[in-house]
């Protein structure tokens, strides 16, 4: 999972004078300007009692005059509370419409992501009469619609023109949030389900989403959301299938219903990353109205401010080892070990694993997986049944579980933005966190620069009890024999399951690789 080299590309004039949200104060929800009472109501019973800088600075331009005039970029680090920044005052202005229908639409890259974000905006917008929408691919399709839109009552005995029948069809829900994939199938498939009245797009983990191109999902969202009087945007035409014509979702000009007479907002988008891409010809993509830069601080990176980084050196050969020994001296703490692929997660997960002495629940958590046990895993881990998580990085962005405070890089980063997602899922919310590199001494400069570019200034070194590595190494050979042998049994079993000709041609993979 590679990601682009940071090249020195020229900075866009829009993101030269961001707004810098670390100048504002955490603000008490009693002296939030506008904010509806119901929605207070429920942040109190979320347990939060003051918005955070972020949540502030997002606020303030979104709510009262001026209100959501421009597109938001917000650049801000991990767990700071994106997720409410953008969720509340969209919440918050959609409190008054009077007819329901499908108005913001947040979109995210991995099913677990967009679970966790439906929760924050099911915790509010139900206070102001607002329904919620998963688009995620955890059940049926034909359940999903069900729950997406609202089927009219139809008279018995009558008999009804089926091409009539997507002009009654309504939404059942105000805000939706999807991943690519299933919202495309909607978009291409799902009669009655229409983008016209669309007032918000959420671009969440933003930099990741431009990245994958999940289908075109974007230039699609783009042309079904323009006005006809703004026109399709010509570079993106290409990648409309042609089927959409038929579906009429481009958004009318004119009166909407349910916004007291005023003609059709404007689409408004607002895009997020802890790691924002300044890459113009990615920002193009988005087609930003009049774009305004959030951050926080002056470097481009930030990390939580209460995050402790830490270096661990040790010779590659003996890393489980001293994996075993951190997981160890860590006690019960939950913690994610990141590794540089899904197979070598799969692999330490299973070596660990084998170390009785360790009395932790260790779990895999990678694209390797089939979704389900993905998610049952991660329900194990949120409630403390699962203390560490041994995960890939495609999975883990933007995971917020409560108590996580350690992070173990098993494998240094390659990039800066991996060492900040991956050291973000501990600190948040202004909690305490630690983050542990194991360090091969060929990989300290390269190290050294990365922790440069991310802005941290100290990273002392970790010792772990000479006394228990000791014990662990006469334990190491056994485990490294058990996990051949796991692995060796695990292989021929795919191969069974396998069909002949791809049977035939792993062999000779096999083959080949081994004389290489
Ligand atoms: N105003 C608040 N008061 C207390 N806790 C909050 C508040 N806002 C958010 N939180 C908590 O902070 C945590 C982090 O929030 P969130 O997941 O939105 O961060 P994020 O900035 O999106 O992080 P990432 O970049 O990793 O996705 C969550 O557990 C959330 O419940």
């Amino acid at each position: 999972m590679g990601e682009p080299r940071q090249e020195s590309v020229p900075v866009l004039p829009w993101m030269r004078q961001p707004v810098d949200v670390s100048q504002c104060e955490e603000c008490p929800l009693d002296l939030l300007p506008c904010l509806d009472p119901r929605l207070m109501v429920a942040l109190q019973e979320l347990g939060f009692s003051s918005l955070f800088p972020v949540q502030v600075g997002v606020w303030q331009e979104t709510i009262g005059p001026g209100a959501f005039e421009r597109d938001l970029c917000i650049n801000s680090p991990t767990g700071s509370g994106k997720t409410l920044a953008y969720a509340l005052p969209i919440v918050q202005a959609l409190s008054n419409r009077t007819v329901r229908c499908l108005r913001a639409l947040v979109v995210l890259p991995t099913r677990d992501l967009a679970l966790q974000v439906k929760e924050v905006f099911a915790a509010i917008a139900p206070a102001v009469g607002l329904s919620v929408g998963l688009a995620v691919g955890q059940s049926s399709v034909a359940d999903e619609i069900s729950k997406l839109i609202k089927r009219p009552k139809l008279e018995a005995g009558i008999c009804y023109d089926p091409d009539d029948l997507p002009q009654e069809l309504e939404s059942s829900v105000d805000i939706l949030v999807a991943t690519p994939g299933r919202l495309m199938d909607h978009i291409t498939s799902t009669k009655g389900f229409t983008l016209e009245h669309l007032c918000y797009l959420v671009v969440d983990e933003t930099d990741r989403m431009l990245r994958e191109a999940y289908q075109s999902w974007l230039p699609t969202v783009l042309n079904l959301t323009r006005s006809d009087e703004e026109g399709p945007i010509p570079c993106i035409t290409s990648f409309l299938p042609s089927a959409f014509g038929s579906l009429k979702t481009i958004r009318r000009c004119g009166v909407e219903k349910g916004f007291n007479g005023k003609p059709y907002p404007r689409l408004v988008k607002l895009v997020l990353s802890a790691t924002l891409t300044r890459d113009p010809s990615k920002l193009a993509q988005l087609d930003l109205h009049h774009p305004l830069l959030l951050t926080t601080g002056k470097r481009r990176y930030q990390v939580p401010e209460r995050l402790e980084s830490y270096s661990l050196m040790c010779e590659s050969k003996l890393k489980p080892l001293y994996l075993v020994a951190v997981l160890q001296s860590l006690g019960s703490e939950k913690c994610i070990v990141f590794t540089s692929s899904v197979e070598s997660t799969h692999r330490l997960c299973t070596l660990v694993n084998f170390f009785d002495d360790l009395k932790l629940n260790i779990k895999e958590y990678s694209g390797l997986q089939r979704q389900s046990v993905r998610s049952k895993t991660l329900k194990a881990f949120r409630e403390g049944k699962v203390q560490v998580l041994v995960s890939s990085d495609a999975m883990t962005r933007g995971m917020d579980v409560e108590g996580v405070r350690n992070v173990v890089n098993y494998d240094m980063p390659s990039y800066v933005k991996t060492y900040i997602h991956r050291a973000g899922r501990t600190a948040r919310a202004g909690q305490k966190g630690r983050c542990f590199t194991l360090l091969d001494k060929v990989e300290v400069k390269r190290f050294k620069k990365l922790l440069q570019k991310a802005g941290i200034d100290s990273c002392p070194s970790y010792s772990v009890p000479s006394d228990s590595l000791e014990s662990l190494r006469t334990i190491y050979p056994s485990a490294l024999e058990k996990l051949k042998e796991k692995v060796e049994s695990e292989t021929s079993k795919k191969l069974k399951l396998a069909p002949k000709s791809s049977r035939r041609s792993q062999a000779e993979g096999k083959k080949s690789r081994n004389d290489q």
